[in-house]
């Protein structure tokens, strides 16, 4: 592989006689792996776990096939794979991915939630923000609220609120030149202390929403010490912040005069770069006065949503309704008015209302449990190609008109409606994909 220049010399300087190793790893292959998700119902069984982890596997699943398009699988590498580890939190728990799109980090902190408490997952550009959406959708995770904002005006609406953030910072990335090669093509000897000062312009922020006693993960995927280390030191010297020291499994090696903190290298560690550090915030912060997102539906939209809810659903769900012009979500509880914020994803997408009914969406049908929905139609191999590419479904038997979740392999893939022996096709068009023979 051929190296920005000022790369090779400043790792043979860090890593001294294991540098030649660490310098041969980038001629073999980036690791593939993914994640089962623990909140769909029906799980697969796959070989070759990832030692240490509960739902890690090494190896590759396409992109078209039903685990993946029910989101019964993510597709991470291992390294990545270990910062929410370290983070864990607990259900019930309030967190907040700051940095969070595609998604990685986010869905696998959803998991841990296992649908309690709440997660904000933030991420600043609107474009990545409309992918994190859709994966966390996919996911079927539905105690998360998707916000598209800038550190600084999320601190102003949560000061002092969250459990834990995890920071997963924008970063020189050189832990991903392997992967992706073009990643070098923004790298120079300055790069990772400019990408450093951001850092701490965002983390500044990301103190000020920590509630007291609350946790914090950074994460970079870079090896610079300026962005690692450097950044934690400086945490320490200007907050009040204990260390929280990072199990080292699988490899994982410790930071450089910071023992506590853990370095993910591809000679070590079965995976791609990865840093990540662990605090307990032990100051105090202001904590801002809130006042509560409260439900803003209409009595004849409230009726509508409670027909659907009785006649489909087997538990009422649990949040706050807020209708936006015709589209029905449902938030977690607890969360302060987010009105000031540019929010992508407000909480659950239920719906839509259309003219005296309400039309499921296709987030609900895929965070639904199967044993939560009334009605469900499992769909093979041969109609789930005919479901993703757009056409409509002939069933064996005639069925009571209605809607009905598609089951996929005995997991969510949205509601569909049935009229007679059609199952019509209510697969989001921007969704659809052909699946070749
Ligand atoms: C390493 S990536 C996050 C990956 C993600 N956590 C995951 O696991 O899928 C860093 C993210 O930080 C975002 N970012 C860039 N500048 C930022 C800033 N000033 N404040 C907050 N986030 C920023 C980028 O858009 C990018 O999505």
């Amino acid at each position: 592989m051929q190296f920005p220049e000022g790369f090779v010399k400043k790792y043979e300087a860090i890593l001294g006689d294991e540098a030649r190793a660490f310098l041969a790893s980038f001629d073999d292959e980036a690791v593939s792996a993914f994640r089962i998700n623990p909140l769909k119902e029906s799980q697969v069984s796959f070989s070759d776990a990832i030692p240490n982890t509960p739902w890690g596997y090494y190896g590759k699943v396409s992109g078209k096939s039903p685990e993946h398009v029910t989101g019964l699988v993510y597709s991470q590498e291992p390294a990545a794979q270990m910062v929410a580890q370290v983070a864990q939190p607990k259900p019930g728990m309030k967190v907040l991915d700051l940095a969070a799109a595609p998604g990685g980090k986010s869905t696998q902190l959803a998991a841990y939630l296992a649908g309690e408490g709440l997660l904000v997952s933030n991420e600043i550009s609107s474009k990545r923000a409309k992918i994190l959406v859709e994966n966390m959708e996919r996911f079927g995770a539905s105690n998360v609220v998707v916000t598209n904002e800038s550190a600084d005006r999320l601190a102003k609406v949560f000061k002092g609120y969250f459990d834990l953030i995890v920071l997963d910072a924008p970063c020189s990335g050189e832990g991903m030149f392997r992967k992706q090669p073009d990643a070098m093509d923004y790298w120079s000897v300055e790069y990772p202390s400019q990408c450093a000062d951001l850092q701490r312009e965002i983390l500044e922020d990301a103190v000020t929403m920590l509630a007291d006693g609350g946790r914090l993960v950074y994460s970079t995927c870079t090896w610079a010490p300026e962005e690692n280390e450097e950044i934690i030191q400086w945490l320490l010297d200007s907050y009040d912040f204990e260390l929280i020291p990072v199990q080292h499994i699988n490899g994982m090696v410790p930071g450089i005069d910071l023992p506590e903190a853990a370095r993910m290298y591809p000679h070590h560690f079965k995976g791609e770069g990865q840093f990540v550090a662990h605090l307990q915030f032990r100051g105090e912060n202001k904590v801002s006065k809130f006042k509560p997102s409260k439900s803003n539906l209409s009595r004849e939209q409230i009726s509508l949503w409670q027909d659907f809810e009785k006649k489909h659903l087997k538990e009422k769900l649990a949040g706050v309704l807020q209708v936006f012009g015709d589209q029905l979500y449902l938030l977690p509880e607890g969360l302060p008015d987010l009105g000031k914020l540019r929010i992508a994803r407000n909480g659950l997408h239920l719906g839509t209302f259309k003219k005296k009914r309400f039309e499921p969406s296709f987030a609900l049908g895929l965070a639904l449990k199967p044993s939560q929905v009334k009605q469900g139609i499992e769909i093979h191999q041969e109609d789930f190609v005919k479901y993703v590419a757009g056409e409509t479904v002939q069933l064996s038997e005639t069925l009571p008109n209605g809607w009905y979740q598609v089951l996929v392999a005995g997991n969510g893939l949205g509601f569909a409606k049935v009229t007679g022996n059609t199952l019509k096709n209510y697969f989001p068009k921007g969704l659809r994909f052909k699946v070749k023979n």
